[in-house]
């Protein structure tokens, strides 16, 4: 794994990582062989980090996260969330998962479709008031009673982070959230992202295959290879903070987009 340059986080990790992933390893086996999705992979994140994963297709990406929400076993190594394995840290509701389409229920409407999580898991207080809040810190508040199908794919998406903050989990896992999003849209969700970051001071983990969102999103970039998917080296990304339109317009973010793309090159080399 690469050190490229020193962290320089708006909250500066605790010397305990939330999370821990030692030698992780995932191989799923198919009729005449098997795949390594995951080899060798090594990485602590510290609280209140926002780390992005960035790699070919097949990488491994979504696997990696996947073994962090225990949604699959890893085949070797291990992976500790706040000191705890993944099952722990799940029956906990220590993380939100978001998915690469919102997945909303058609026939609920926005806050019945946060409330869901909150109804499921019979979570005590007052849901509706969780659930506002929510829908607030995302930028929909007096949309509570539209139905998905009536909101722009930007929104959905928003309705989906609103349903994986629901439970206040100090993590969230997001798959590619924006990847099906025009340009401006997309742009103007990472800096609605950004402010719900600095506000919730939460620890993000976020899957792109977009090298500029990467850099402008994240404290670190994961640059990860192909065929075993392993982690190629990791940029620390040291822009000032906090960001706006204009960080992409500075020298430096070119510069640390080119190590990015220099790093995503020797992986496919
Ligand atoms: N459940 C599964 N069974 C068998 N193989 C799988 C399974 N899940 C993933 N794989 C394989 O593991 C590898 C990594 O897949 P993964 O979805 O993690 O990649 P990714 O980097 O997220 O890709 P993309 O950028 O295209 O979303 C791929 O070769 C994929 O075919």
């Amino acid at each position: 794994m690469t050190q490229v340059l020193t962290t320089q986080a708006v909250h500066p990790p605790s010397s305990e990582p939330i999370v821990s992933i030692r030698d992780l390893q995932m191989v799923f086996p198919h009729p005449g062989g098997q795949t390594v999705a995951l080899q060798d992979a090594n990485l602590n994140i510290g609280r209140g980090e926002f780390i992005s994963l960035i790699g070919p297709s097949g990488c491994g990406k979504t696997t990696l996260l996947r073994l962090l929400a225990d949604l699959v076993q890893p085949t070797a190594g291990t992976i500790l969330i706040g000191g705890q394995p993944p099952g722990q840290a799940r029956r906990e509701r220590q993380y939100g998962y978001v998915f690469q389409a919102p997945a909303l229920l058609e026939w609920r409407t926005v806050l019945s479709n946060v409330l869901l999580p909150l109804e499921v898991m019979n979570v005590p207080g007052d849901r509706v008031a969780r659930a506002r809040e929510m829908l607030n810190l995302v930028g929909l508040a007096g949309f509570e009673r539209r139905y998905p199908w009536q909101l722009s794919g930007g929104m959905q998406q928003r309705v989906s982070i609103a349903r994986a903050l629901a439970f206040d989990p100090p993590l969230l896992f997001m798959d590619e959230p924006f990847g099906a999003l025009d340009e401006i849209t997309r742009e103007h969700l990472n800096l609605e992202l950004l402010r719900l970051w600095r506000e919730t001071g939460k620890t993000v983990i976020f899957v792109t295959h977009s090298i500029s969102e990467a850099v402008f999103l994240s404290t670190r970039v994961v640059v990860m290879t192909a065929r075993p998917g392993k982690i190629e080296g990791v940029v620390d990304v040291d822009l000032p903070q906090p960001r706006g339109d204009d960080t992409r317009e500075l020298p430096r973010f070119f510069e640390l987009m080119t190590q990015v793309r220099e790093l995503l090159r020797k992986g496919h080399a």
